[in-house]
């Protein structure tokens, strides 16, 4: 079974995330659920018409990461209710070597934050439909390629639309990526031995992936990050690259506007480093916050 439900208090507790992680890793699991809030729901958990994710490596969740699942959650039209969030950990990137925090701690500061998302969720929703229709689960993967997590999700019993007669229908999948990682997405560097995108092939196919425009010094301009999903969208970089249809699975949403602070992980990092609690409220939620600051976390060199 690829769930080992923990309540709110094993998720504060490290010892214990400890013991769970190193139970998932001996383990031949690719994925298990360790929280679901609410702490389960019996009625919703069998009817999801979709599954947003969020794959990250929570080192720690930030305020952007936050903004990409309000947005989600409640301005998605492209979906219907209920709708599911996975927090996905992932214990193997596909780019990055293991950092600090230890990922008990990264797997605490997740549920603090799926907690507080639940809470804001409410709170933005006026008619509190989104919050009665949705359910947010805390989970760990070993699979680094999105194409493997969306295979392995869509074989979960949970993730499935069991409707009213109960044979159970495929609930679409929306991936909740930055911009910087649809480039690596549609990098062919990542599917050996071929190194074509024909391995994408089925994900594009089934689900979609909704992109959260990244602007800064590294990821180019509003207007070059648009212009890359015009040119798929016209097939200008077939045959080797994305496939035009591809572009109808791809949303490309407003990220930080103009002016607007540049929230990243490493930017977290950077402030609890420097003891700069000012800047730490400013990227990350109050309860991650205070997370890293009594755990200590970040003083270390990355
Ligand atoms: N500020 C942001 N704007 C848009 N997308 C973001 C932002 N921060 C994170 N994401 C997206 O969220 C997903 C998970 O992010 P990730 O954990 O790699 O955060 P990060 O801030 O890039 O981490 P780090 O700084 O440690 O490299 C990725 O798809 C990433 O592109
Ligand atoms: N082609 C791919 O499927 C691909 C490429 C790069 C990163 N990833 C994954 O995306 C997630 C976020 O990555 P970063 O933490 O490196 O931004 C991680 O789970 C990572 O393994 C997937």
């Amino acid at each position: 079974m690829p769930t080992n439900l923990h309540s709110s208090d094993d998720m504060r507790d490290p010892k214990t995330l400890q013991r769970s992680l190193s139970a998932f890793t001996s383990s031949q699991l690719t994925f298990q659920i360790l929280r679901t809030i609410p702490h389960p729901h019996p009625s919703l958990s069998r009817q999801p018409k979709a599954l947003y994710i969020l794959d990250s490596s929570f080192n720690p969740p930030t305020r952007a990461h936050l903004r990409i699942c309000t947005s989600a959650l409640l301005h998605d039209r492209t979906t219907t209710l209920p709708k599911r969030l996975l927090l996905l950990l992932a214990t193997q990137n596909a780019d990055k070597a293991p950092k600090p925090a230890a990922f008990e701690h990264r797997l605490a500061m997740m549920n603090v934050f799926a907690e507080e998302l639940v809470k804001m969720v409410a709170i933005s929703d006026e008619k509190e439909r989104a919050q009665r229709d949705l359910i947010v689960d805390v989970g760990l993967t070993k699979e680094a390629r999105f194409i493997d997590k969306a295979r392995i999700l869509e074989a979960q019993e949970e993730y499935k639309d069991h409707g009213n007669d109960d044979t159970a229908k495929l609930v679409q999948q929306i991936h909740l990526i930055g911009f910087d990682t649809l480039i690596r997405l549609l990098d062919t560097k990542y599917y050996p031995p071929k190194h074509t995108l024909e391995p994408l092939e089925d994900l594009f196919k089934k689900h979609r992936v909704r992109v959260t425009r990244r602007t800064d010094d590294a990821w180019g301009g509003r207007e070059e990050q648009d212009q890359y999903v015009r040119k798929i969208a016209k097939g200008e970089m077939e045959p080797d690259g994305p496939r035009k249809e591809w572009a109808q699975r791809i949303d490309l949403l407003e990220g930080r506007k103009e002016g607007e602070e540049i929230v990243s992980s490493t930017k977290v990092r950077e402030a609890a480093k420097a003891g700069d609690e000012e800047a730490l409220k400013r990227l990350v939620t109050d309860g991650v916050a205070r997370w890293i600051l009594d755990e200590k976390l970040y003083l270390e060199a990355d």
